[in-house]
C-alpha cells in the first residue's frame, strides 16, 4: 500500500580529499623524520556517505600551482554530487592552496581545508577532531557562498585573510582581523557560528598556472640586491616591502624600469598597503612609478593573485585594476 509518509532524507554527501602534510604523517621507518603516510580516518559520522580522494600526498611545501589546478578540477568534478567538500593538506602552505581555490572555484557546495600540528603517534594529536569539525563545517547550511574556508582548531577562516601564525603550536592559524566563524561541540552536537554574512566574490579561469612570479624580501640596507636578475626572468614580481609599502631609495629606479608587473605587499603581518609617503621609495612614489599595491594580501597571496591573473592573460592595467578594487 502506498504510503504517504515523507521518506527519510537522504544521508549528506561529503567528498573528503587527502593531499598529505602532517595530518597524514608519521615518523618514516628509516628514522629520517615525519613523512606523509596514511590519510586520517574521519570519525564519529555515522550518518554521512563519504567519498575519498587521494589525488596526491605530498607534504605542503611540495604544492605547487599546478596541483593547486589539480585539486581545484577535482573539486569541480565531485561538487555536482556532494554536500560539501573537505581537503586536508599540510599547514606550511595550505594558506596559498585555500586561496588558489578561492580565487578559481566557483562551485555551490563549501569546500573547507584542514590540517593538523602534530602526526598521529603523538600525544596531542589534533588530526581527528580537526577533520571532524571540518566535515560539520562543510555540510552546514550556513556555509555556502563564503568561497573555501579554513577550519583549525575550532576557528573557521576566509582563505583570503588566513595565514600560519605559528611554527608548532596547536592554534597555528590567525590573521588580521582573525575567524569568521567558530565551532565547537555540546556533547557529540556541533555548535555552528559565523561572525559576518556571506559575500559575492570574483572568481579567474586562468588558460595555464605556470607564470613566473617571483618573491623578494624587503629589509633594512637593501640595495636592490637579486631584483634585475627576478625582473629578468619572471613574468612578474611581488615585493615583501616594509610597513605601508615603502622601499628603500635605490628601489625606486630599478621599478620604474620594468615593465612587468610589481606588486608590493608588505612584510608587516596586518594592514594594508598605501602609498602615502612620497620620500624616494616610500610608496607614493613606487606607485608614481607603475607599481602595484597589493591592498591587504600578503606576499605570497599576492603572487598567487599575480600568477592566476597572467594565466588569464590580464594586461598590466587589468591586474592594477583587480588589485585596487579588491576584486578577490
Ligand atoms: N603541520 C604540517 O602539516 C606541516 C608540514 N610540514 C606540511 O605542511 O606538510
Amino acid at each position: 500500500m502506498p504510503s504517504d509518509a515523507t521518506p527519510p532524507a537522504r544521508a549528506p554527501r561529503l567528498a573528503l580529499i587527502h593531499t598529505g602534510g602532517t595530518i597524514a604523517s608519521r615518523p618514516s621507518p628509516d628514522g629520517r623524520g615525519l613523512t606523509p603516510q596514511t590519510p586520517p580516518a574521519l570519525p564519529g559520522l555515522e550518518q554521512v556517505q563519504v567519498t575519498e580522494a587521494q589525488p596526491f600526498s605530498l607534504p605542503s611545501p611540495h604544492m605547487t600551482p599546478a596541483h593547486m589546478g589539480q585539486l581545484a578540477a577535482l573539486i569541480r568534478e565531485l561538487a555536482p554530487t556532494h554536500d560539501g567538500v573537505v581537503v586536508t593538506h599540510g599547514t606550511d602552505t595550505l594558506e596559498e592552496t585555500a586561496f588558489a581555490l578561492h580565487l578559481m572555484l566557483d562551485v555551490k557546495v563549501p569546500v573547507v581545508l584542514t590540517g593538523s600540528m602534530r602526526h598521529a603517534e603523538e600525544i596531542s594529536w589534533d588530526g581527528p577532531a580537526n577533520l571532524l569539525d571540518a566535515a560539520h563545517v562543510a555540510l552546514h547550511p550556513h556555509s555556502p557562498g563564503r568561497g573555501p574556508l579554513v577550519v583549525i582548531g575550532g576557528d573557521i577562516f576566509d582563505a583570503r585573510t588566513v595565514t600560519k601564525i605559528h611554527t608548532t603550536a596547536v592554534d597555528a592559524f590567525g590573521g588580521y582581523p582573525g575567524p569568521i566563524g567558530r565551532i565547537d561541540r555540546e556533547g557529540h552536537t556541533p555548535r555552528l557560528h559565523y561572525f559576518a554574512m556571506p559575500e559575492p566574490r570574483a572568481t579567474y579561469h586562468p588558460a595555464h598556472l605556470h607564470a613566473r612570479v617571483e618573491i623578494l624580501y624587503a629589509y633594512a640596507g637593501w640595495t636592490g640586491e637579486g631584483y634585475a636578475e627576478a625582473a629578468n626572468r619572471a613574468d612578474g614580481l611581488v615585493i615583501a616591502a616594509l610597513g605601508t609599502g615603502n622601499l628603500p631609495a635605490e628601489l625606486l629606479p630599478l621599478i620604474q624600469g620594468t615593465e612587468k608587473p610589481v606588486v608590493i605587499a608588505t612584510r608587516t603581518h596586518a594592514g594594508p598597503v598605501l602609498p602615502v609617503y612620497g620620500y624616494a621609495g616610500g610608496g607614493a612614489t613606487l606607485v608614481e612609478a607603475g607599481a602595484i599595491p597589493a591592498s591587504f594580501l600578503n606576499a605570497h597571496k599576492a603572487r598567487l593573485l599575480l600568477l592566476i591573473l597572467l594565466g588569464q592573460g590580464l594586461t598590466r592595467e587589468q591586474i592594477q585594476t583587480v588589485f585596487d578594487r579588491d576584486e578577490f
